[in-house]
């Protein structure tokens, strides 16, 4: 007789990114379980009963609002919760705010007998998934943060639409801070398999200072949408979707997430955005690239700057 496989999703926050990201999986059928906690009881209620009445609209899935006891029975848990920026303000000002609160809620998770893969979302992402990582004491490749796993896709979509091709037939890496240190590895930035750099200057007539103006918004795309709107979500709700499926199904996939580094590219102790290979034991490995000086001089300066502001967190 086949074995009923049951894959739980631990929602923790269930705001803009959370409940987007709930709805997310419930259209594409990832997991059979979904349980929402919110400090706002009556909102992870509210999203339980609204996500539920689609469920005869897709795949047969349980949701609901519950509490910390249901991490023990979680494959993954995904943590949302925190405050967002303002307009004006940079994700690493959220930092105060936004680790008080996770030491409880790392601390209640773990209580619970909690034993799957951590998922990190709140920003600032890389500094607050080492904080989860530390506060776990748990082994790091159970800890992902989406990194720049947005900001891959932003830069997917802006040169897919650049160049008139599927982005799915575009490949390309942000790595670094998901943050205003981060950068374009356009040493390895393919369409197809043909190196971009000789696609574009061949048949395109792109120049570097295109390619500058494309990363430029990828890298302030946050700034643009809230000032806009006020919040970024649907993009960052599908990234964790992404990351989800790859996790669930033990895809294999590489995603570009924040992972721990631990000698990789010269540097350790630091999570920080990475091409990674992602399956049922979280990261299975940090696929390393190669680098010119200038990205590597750069990466490094980004991974000094997350590490300077976990510096400044009392752990
Ligand atoms: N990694 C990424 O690429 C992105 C990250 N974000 C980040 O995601 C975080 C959430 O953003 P939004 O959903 O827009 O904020 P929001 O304010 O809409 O939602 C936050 C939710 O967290 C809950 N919450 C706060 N403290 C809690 C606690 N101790 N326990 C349980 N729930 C708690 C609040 O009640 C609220 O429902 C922010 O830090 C934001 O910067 C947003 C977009 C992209
Ligand atoms: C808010 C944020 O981190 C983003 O949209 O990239």
């Amino acid at each position: 007789m086949l074995k009923q496989k049951v894959s739980r999703v631990v929602l923790i926050g269930a705001g803009f990114v959370g409940s987007s990201y709930a709805f997310a999986l419930l259209n594409q059928g990832i997991v059979s379980e979904l349980v929402i906690i919110d400090q706002n009881e009556r909102k992870a209620e509210g999203d339980a009963m609204d996500l539920n009445h689609g469920i005869p609209f897709t795949t047969p899935m349980r949701i609901w609002a519950g509490d910390y006891s249901d991490c023990k029975d979680a494959d993954i848990v995904v943590i949302t919760a925190g405050v967002n920026q303002k307009p004006g303000e940079t994700r690493l000002d959220l930092i105060g705010k936004n680790s008080s609160i996770f030491k409880q809620i790392v601390a209640s998770i773990m209580e619970s007998g909690f034993n799957g893969i951590f998922i990190v979302a709140t920003n600032p992402v890389d500094v607050l998934t080492y904080v989860t990582w530390k506060y776990a004491g748990v082994s790091p490749e159970r800890v992902i943060g989406s990194g720049t796993i947005l900001d891959t896709a932003r830069l997917r979509y802006m040169l897919s639409d650049a160049f008139q091709m599927d982005a799915h037939s575009i490949q390309a890496y942000i790595m670094g801070e998901h943050g205003d240190t981060e950068l374009p590895i356009w040493s390895n930035t393919y369409v197809g398999a043909r190196p971009m750099m000789d696609y574009v200057t061949e048949n395109m007539g792109i120049t570097q200072a295109d390619l500058d103006y494309y990363f430029t918004n990828v890298r302030d795309a946050a700034y643009h949408i809230i000032d806009r709107k006020g919040a970024t979500y649907y993009g960052i709700a599908m990234g964790l979707a992404r990351l989800t499926k790859a996790i669930v199904r033990s895809e294999n996939s590489i995603l570009s997430v924040s992972s721990l580094l631990t000698g990789q590219y010269g540097l350790e102790d630091v999570y920080i955005g990475v091409p990674s290979v992602i399956n049922h034991t979280g990261v299975r490995e940090i696929l390393e690239l190669r680098l010119t000086d200038d990205e590597m001089s750069k990466f490094h300066h980004s991974a000094k700057v997350l590490k300077e502001a976990i510096q400044s967190i009392k752990l």
